[in-house]
């Protein structure tokens, strides 16, 4: 059917161009004919009711009804007659003149779209006046009107403009823009490949707008340390005052002053480069654990989660604190040795040139120490790593350690590791130690030297005891400063250790970069796997899969059989795209799945494991974790359709209740049916379903069976399956043996077989019966 249009501007409508409203609906891309008067075009819009299984309809654009408030869109009722009757009650013309731009008449006719096209559509004899409406945009290009309802229509490069209007409403809605998308176009996405950072550039890029607040606590702490420079000063003043017998108070009072200004600044700077620090940290796990989650399955075959968390937590710590201290330890120590340097010779260039003789061996024994600690810290930290992972491990897994009576195994194996971290730690403690002790000792010998040559001044008259008295607390202020330089110094070699891992990880570019690729517009759901050959990254000299193909069509239930170790469970990871194959493709739809963006790919596949994993939270939430918009309502009839419902409302929180660990609180078959039902509410065209019916009681088994027949309905499934009491009914069963397909067919076909199947089959029988 065909509705004609009178359009001001048509330039905008270019190419074979679909529109898109919200995902929902479609309009085919209007042909464009010239036509009409008045330098204006015509476009035909091809009408097709909501009914009409064409997939390019497009009145349920033209069609919907759009709320004053913008947003919502209601599907009017437009009964295929009343389209059908559109074209000859249309009024195709209409169009605001250019004198009064923002507002436009309506004119209905009774002729025939294309006679109307002849006529100008400010041609008032061919038109019956219908109404007028002042509207918020100057131009109009359109208008199509159904029964009393009028869509008003501007076309722009990208977009079209609709506003809704009735006859007898004089406040048209807004404006709302639907997209143009080219027919059949796919969005690509392409990856930002960010170029590999430093840990300095890390750091830069982390701390962000906090790097003020961390510059004004290294100021404010080079400040206190400059305060502090002269308190020596004050004390010497006041010792040569009590020897000349002047009054006391002024120097007192001055030394008071700048305690206080003193105490004032290291609040200042302790605070503000506290809450830096913090900031900063937690920001940087953020990176850390965006970037872990992140990467593809395979990093978490060859790392350990302690490891991982071990990252997260004291690597960043290490970092953080290191970071902390250098400030309020670092800064303020090389503040007091800088200016201390400068103070001692104004008081006594003689003695501070003596004194500084010693500097140059300590600050070459200080750098020769360095790459020795940070080598020793690394290894030690690795260590302690492994530790940590094994105790993860074991907690994770605390009922098998409990059940098996193996506390006493995980203990030793855990002080094993403990002990090789121990040896480390005690090497790095005594490499420290003898850092340290050189350290002091070279400052011990700096005091000595100060206190004999400084007597020896004072006795030949060249310098007064109060001057001797500051030289003496500068020098102390500064080997203070000194040996802790030397502890941070450590510090800062350990979190370089650290900062390295964290950056090493944080730089790491995935093998499989899941927002990267072709976004589809659609899913039909037809899988084909061609001559797949794949090892696990983790083993890759173990051939799992050699060479199997296995076509799925769009809603068709295929089961995968065979012996343990054959791979099928491999075939729904490659499908998931969790690990990219080795050789021959995965076509989904007919494009290869390494082209499709992974994150869409899993949003259109349902998952059902044998184990299903739900998080330590509410039940609501782990049925909203694979679709967060979805309203309770949704959420319910998911719930429903999944079995879940009842037993859900038999607790007394309903879905509010908190299912523990890994849904600990509940049992096997209501853990099974919450995952349906998260499926189900993820509305994926594919669903992989991994031995879902394995661990439960006829019963359970029942109602999960009965959740699993809806979620099925009309999707493409793949069932790995072990017990083949549960595959009967299944289109298909291919039978999966050292990683390619042996059998294909469906049960009562293989059964005839006898073959592999056959004896599996018998094999379970027989089992069953004993
Ligand atoms: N993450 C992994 N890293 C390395 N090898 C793996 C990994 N997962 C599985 N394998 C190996 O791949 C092979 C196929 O395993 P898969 O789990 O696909 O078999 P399956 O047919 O599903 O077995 P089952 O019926 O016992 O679950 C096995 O030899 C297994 O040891």
């Amino acid at each position: 059917m065909m509705l004609s249009l009178i359009t001001r501007n048509s330039k905008s409508i270019v190419g074979n161009k679909k529109l898109y409203s919200h995902g929902i609906s479609s309009i085919n891309k209007p042909n464009l004919a010239n036509g009409g008067e008045i330098g204006k075009k015509r476009i035909d819009l091809n009408l097709s009711n909501n009914n009409d299984n064409n997939k390019n309809s497009n009145i349920k654009l033209i069609g919907q009804r759009l709320n004053n408030n913008n947003n919502h869109i209601h599907k009017p009722s437009i009964p295929t007659s009343s389209i059908l009757s559109i074209k000859n009650s249309l009024i195709n013309g209409i169009i605001g003149n250019s004198n009064n731009n923002n507002s436009i008449r309506l004119f209905s006719t009774t002729s025939s779209s294309n006679n109307s096209n002849n006529n100008s559509s400010n041609n008032n004899n061919n038109y019956n006046f219908k109404s007028s409406f002042k509207l918020n945009f100057n131009v109009i290009d359109g208008v199509i009107i159904v029964g009393c309802t009028y869509f008003i229509l501007k076309f722009y490069n990208d977009r079209i403009g609709v506003v809704f209007c009735e006859e007898t409403n004089t406040i048209p809605s807004k404006e709302i823009f639907i997209p143009f998308k080219e027919d059949g176009d796919d969005e690509q996405e392409v990856g930002e490949r960010h170029k590999p950072l430093s840990p300095f550039q890390l750091f830069w890029k982390t701390i962000g707008n906090d790097i003020w607040m961390f510059c004004f606590g290294v100021v404010t702490a080079f400040l206190s340390s400059w305060i502090g420079l002269q308190i020596p000063k004050v004390f010497g003043k006041l010792i040569d005052s009590t020897k000349s017998g002047s009054s006391l108070t002024q120097p007192a009072l001055h030394a008071v002053a700048i305690l206080v200004i003193q105490a004032s600044l290291n609040f200042l700077y302790s605070t503000l480069i506290s809450i830096a620090c913090e900031r900063y940290s937690a920001k940087l796990r953020n990176t850390l654990f965006e970037s872990m989650l992140e990467q593809e399955i395979a990093f978490y075959d060859k790392n350990s989660t302690g490891d991982l968390l071990n990252r997260i937590s004291s690597d960043v710590q290490l970092v953080r604190s290191a970071l902390k201290h250098s400030v309020s330890l670092g800064v303020k120590s090389i503040g007091q040795i800088v200016g201390g340097t400068i103070s001692l010779f104004l008081i006594s260039p003689k003695l501070s040139l003596g004194m500084l003789t010693i500097l140059p061996a300590m600050v070459g024994v200080g750098t020769f120490y360095a790459g020795w600690l940070k080598s020793l810290s690394l290894r030690s930290q690795a260590a302690q790593a492994q530790s940590t992972s094994v105790a993860e491990e074991a907690m994770s897994n605390i009922r098998t350690v409990v059940a098996f009576s193996n506390q006493e195994y995980e203990s030793q194996r855990f002080a094993e590791k403990n002990k090789k971290s121990l040896s480390l730690a005690t090497e790095s403690g005594i490499q420290i130690g003898i850092f340290q002790g050189v350290t002091s000792m070279a400052l011990s010998s700096i005091s000595l030297l100060v206190y004999w040559y400084g007597g020896t001044l004072v006795s030949a008259g060249e310098m007064t005891s109060g001057q001797l008295t500051s030289f003496i607390i500068h020098t102390m202020n500064m080997q203070n400063s000194f040996s802790q330089l030397s502890i941070l110094f450590t510090q800062i070699m350990s979190a370089m250790g650290g900062m390295t891992r964290i950056t090493e990880l944080i730089n790491k570019t995935p093998a499989i970069e899941s927002g990267v690729g072709i976004k589809r517009n659609t899913v039909v759901g037809d899988i084909q796997f061609r001559d797949v050959q794949f090892s696990y990254p983790a083993r890759p000299h173990i051939q799992v899969l050699k060479g199997l193909n296995l076509d799925i069509k769009q809603g068709q239930v295929v089961a995968l059989a065979g012996p343990s170790g054959g791979g099928k469970s491999t075939i729904a990871s490659l499908l998931e795209r969790f690990y990219d194959v080795d050789g021959g493709e995965i076509l989904i739809d007919g494009v290869p799945i390494k082209k499709i963006n992974a994150k869409w790919l899993r949003n259109h596949i349902g998952i059902v494991s044998q184990e299903p994993s739900l998080f330590a939270t509410t039940i609501i939430e782990n049925l909203r974790y694979g679709c967060p918009e979805a309203t309770e309502q949704q959420v319910m009839e998911a719930a429903k359709l999944a079995n879940a419902h009842q037993f859900i409302e038999s607790f007394p929180l309903g879905y509010n209740t908190i299912v523990g660990e890994r849904g600990i609180q509940l049992s096997g078959g209501q853990k099974q049916r919450i995952a349906i039902a998260r499926a189900i509410l993820k509305n994926p065209q594919i669903i992989i379903l991994d031995e879902a019916t394995s661990a439960l009681d006829s019963e359970s088994e029942h109602l999960v069976q009965e959740a699993l027949q809806n979620l099925m309905k009309g999707r493409t499934t793949l069932i790995i399956a072990h017990r083949l009491s549960t595959v009967q009914n299944a289109d298909a069963i291919a039978v999966v043996k050292h990683g390619v397909i042996v059998e294909y067919g469906s049960h009562s076909q293989l059964m005839a077989k006898k073959q592999l199947y056959y004896q599996l089959v018998q094999r379970q029988l027989s089992l069953k019966d004993e």
